[in-house]
């Protein structure tokens, strides 16, 4: 139902009467008794279409779908999908964005069934879907269900009862998998079980979702409390929650140990950096946001145990760890963010 406010249509009306507007396309009979003057309306679509559109000094205005969208002349110009302008076999514009006249408008708009054409100064016509336009516009897109997160801390974590993935389910089952990346984006962390404690399957295991990415740890690094790197992470000693890799270009994540100098700020916006880490400090180190696991280990003594495989959304979940004593010997990887999200979307989850 189109029912705009009496003074919101009085001043479209003078739009209209000083030529600001060029054309509605109007479903609503009763619209004209509201005004003493005859308006001629365009009824190019079915009387069940309910779609209304304007055409403004510097944008076109539609409503359709419960919907109030507005689009730049430009925009309506540059993401034309006709033969010319896109190769619809690589998704890929063909069109030369920047040969798109800024101050461009449309000369004729016609809405014929379910298509908007747009004829352009040079002859050019492009054609749009409504629900294509629905689904691209901005504010369509606000409209849509962005992939859900759960927020969590230890108790609604230990309390959701997640279920782990095993193994073979993983490997070689879609739901096995889909069930897993469905959990992972959910929390930002997920596990699957009785995985043999080798490099090898913990490897397969990761590029069962994602190419690695190989760092100047290795591509898969398995270590132990050797010192064999000038690192904190290859002692006993504990480490306070963290994320890694952050003095890369394409860091994992933010992470306080490796933390350089700062010296590119100056003093008094230090100390506001100062206050805001610690606040967020205090809030990470809060008990009830801390969730441990002990991780099973797969080799005790001579024998080999199956463990199991925890993977860790950098840009949502720190790691950290307690001291230990004895032999303890981790492997594992680096995932890129890109393919992990790009194997959700292909089984169909959003991501
Ligand atoms: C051992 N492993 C390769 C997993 C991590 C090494 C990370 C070292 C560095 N402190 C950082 O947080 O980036
Ligand atoms: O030893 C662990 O459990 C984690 C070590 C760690 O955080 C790291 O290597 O970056
Ligand atoms: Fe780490």
């Amino acid at each position: 139902m189109w029912c705009r406010r009496l003074s919101h249509l009085q001043s479209r009306l003078q739009d209209l009467l000083r030529g600001r507007v060029t054309c509605w396309a109007l479903q609503q009979p009763n619209f004209k008794s509201l005004f003493p003057l005859a308006i001629h309306w365009h009824h190019t679509a079915s009387k069940s279409l309910n779609c209304v559109w304007q055409q403004h000094e510097d944008h076109f205005e539609l409503q359709y779908a419960n919907t109030v969208m507005r689009f730049d002349y430009v925009w309506l110009r540059d993401h034309c999908r006709s033969a010319s302008c896109y190769n619809s076999k690589t998704h890929q514009r063909s069109l030369d964005t920047a040969s798109v006249d800024l101050c461009i408008q449309p000369k004729t708009i016609r809405l014929d069934e379910t298509t908007l054409f747009f004829t352009w100064p040079d002859g050019h016509v492009t054609r749009y879907d409504l629900d294509w336009l629905v689904k691209n516009s901005y504010e369509g897109q606000k409209q849509k269900v962005i992939q859900p997160r759960i927020l969590w801390n230890a108790e609604i974590y230990q309390q959701a009862q997640v279920p782990s993935v095993d193994f073979q389910s993983f490997l070689e089952t879609k739901e096995g998998l889909k069930n897993f990346l469905q959990n992972f984006l959910l929390y930002g962390i997920a596990f699957v079980e009785n995985v043999p404690p080798t490099q090898e399957h913990t490897e397969k295991l990761a590029e069962r979702i994602s190419l690695i990415r190989e760092t100047i740890y290795g591509r898969m690094w398995y270590f132990t409390s050797d010192f064999s790197r000038g690192d904190t992470a290859y002692t006993k000693l504990a480490l306070d929650r963290h994320t890694d890799t952050t003095y890369f270009q394409e860091p994992c994540g933010y992470n306080n140990y490796d933390r350089a100098v700062i010296n590119t700020v100056p003093y008094d916006v230090v100390h506001r950096w100062y206050t805001a880490h610690r606040t967020l400090t205090i809030e990470l180190r809060k008990p009830e946001n801390e969730f441990w696991v002990k991780l099973k280990p797969g080799r005790v003594g001579a024998k080999l145990k199956r463990c199991q495989v925890l993977f860790i959304d950098n840009w949502r979940v720190l790691h950290g760890r307690e001291s230990f004593t004895g032999y303890r010997q981790l492997c594992g990887c680096y995932l890129t963010r890109d393919d992990v999200l790009n194997t959700a979307r292909l089984l169909g989850l959003q991501a």
